[in-house]
Parts: structure tokens; sequence; C-alpha cells
């Protein structure tokens, strides 16, 4: 069964595809890794399921739904939310209002687990451990990415999709959100991770896709995705291949 689905997508900036008749599925219920080089379309990817850059052809389906076109907050709605690379949290809002406003206005219809039935409970759950009336501005890049899981989690998503949400953290504060992400997974949310760091893919994902020029270039589980000599070739370039 799949969560997430696009077949045939293309999104091109002018003379560039940044995607490119792009076809993959993410299995419902994993933890996917979602990796390639830079600039091969991890980005573009989350921006146009996540309804930020329609794909000028193809479909993309989100469980049963065909959400090719729909605006951010239409798929939002129909349960797919997303973090950023860089944290978008509007630095005048406190903890409690990012994470309340989602929460109190979320459209879609999946409940969240017990532990996150509150904006405090969501917190915590995310390991925010300053107050709820801290401003966003005073707060630690490693407070402001678990503030983003949060804030996601608050639309009651059924597929999260993770840009980069460790990056820039230090060594014990990616284990910590790498465990986070782990008991999101438990609580019965699919979960898409943009990451560089192939340790992280290697321990946290069940399955891997990798893109290289906006294309599909390998899929399987992160052992063998990693182990590709095409994928070696995309990262290291030409000789370190097959
Ligand atoms: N808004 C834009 N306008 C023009 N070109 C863009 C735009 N967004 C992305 N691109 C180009 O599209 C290609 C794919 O970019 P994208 O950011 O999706 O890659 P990525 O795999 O996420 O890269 P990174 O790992 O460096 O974050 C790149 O060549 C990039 O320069």
């Amino acid at each position: 069964m799949t969560d997430l689905c696009v077949s045939g997508c293309t999104v091109a900036f002018g003379g560039l595809k940044a995607i490119n008749d792009l076809t993959l599925t993410i299995p419902s219920g994993a933890i996917t890794g979602l990796i390639g080089p830079n600039g091969s379309g991890k980005s573009t990817f989350c921006n146009m399921v996540s309804g930020q850059i329609p794909p000028s052809g193809g479909r993309v389906r989100l469980g049963e739904k065909d959400i090719t076109g729909w605006r951010s907050d239409q798929a939002v709605a129909a349960g797919l939310a997303r973090t950023y690379q860089v944290p978008r949290v509007p630095k005048e809002l406190t903890i409690g209002e990012v994470i309340g406003v989602p929460f109190r206005y979320a459209r879609s219809s999946r409940e969240l687990p017990r532990q996150m039935s509150t904006t405090a409970d969501l917190a915590r759950f995310c390991g925010l451990a300053p107050a709820l009336d801290t401003a966003c501005a005073d707060l630690s890049i490693s407070d402001l990415r678990r503030l983003e899981i949060a804030r996601a989690l608050a639309c009651k998503p059924r597929v999260l999709l993770l840009d980069e949400a460790m990056a820039g953290l230090s060594l014990e504060d990616t284990a910590q959100v790498i465990e986070l992400v782990r008991e999101v997974h438990a609580a019965g949310i699919t979960i898409v991770v943009i990451e560089h760091v192939m340790r992280i893919i290697a321990t946290l994902c069940q399955h891997a896709v990798v893109l290289n020029n906006g294309r599909l270039l390998s899929q399987g589980t992160p052992e063998v995705v990693l182990r590709d000599p095409a994928v070696r070739e995309a990262y290291l370039g030409k000789g370190f291949g097959p």
C-alpha cells in the first residue's frame, strides 16, 4: 500500500527540469529516506507534493485522493504536512501560538494519539523544554527544529515530510530528534526524511529513494541503495561507480 505516489511529474524552472518525468511511490507506514546529490530535486519534490509548486504534468496522489495542483492548505487538509530546511516560524509568535493555531484549525479528519492531544502535550512530545509563551525569536536551532515538527504534527497528518530536520544540530540533539522521528512513526504516521547524512538514513529508514537530475535513480532498503554503484557514481562522480 502507498500513502504518497507521484507519476510522470515534471517541474521546470525555465529550461531546467528540477523534477523530470518522475514516478515514485512512498510506502505506507514506513520511514522513507529521500536522498540524492545537491540539486537533484529533493526540495522541489517536497514543494511539488505539498502544493507550493504545481507540476507541469503528471499526477500526485495522497492515499485515495488525487491532489495534483492542490494548494498547500488543501494538501495539509488532505493529510500531508511538512517541515522546512530553514525553519519558517514567525519570530514574534510564541511556541503556543505556532502549535496552537494549526492544532485548533486543522481540517484533517485524522486524530492524533492521546500523548499529542493538546498544544502542551504536543510541545512536550516533541521535547520542547521552553514554556509555551516563549517567543520563537528566543529559541535555539534545536528547539526551532522541534517546533517545526510540532507544528506539522498539529496539522494531524497521515504523511509527514521532514526536509533536513536535523541540519545544524549537535550529535546529541540529532540523536534526540532521530528518537522523536521514531516515536512519530510509531504513532502511525508515514514519514519521508530528506537527509544528507547517510548514517541517519541507514539507521532510521526502512526504505530509501534516490533522486538524480530530477529522476528516480534507485530505490529499496537503505542497505541495498547505499551499495548501488549508480548511487555511488552520482554522489562521487565517474570512476567511483561500476
Ligand atoms: N525557485 C527556483 N528557481 C530556479 N531554479 C530552482 C529553483 N528551485 C530549485 N531550482 C533548481 O532546481 C534544481 C533542484 O533543486 P532542489 O533544491 O530541489 O535540489 P535538492 O536536491 O533539494 O538540493 P540540496 O540537496 O542542495 O538542497 C537545482 O538545480 C536548483 O538550482
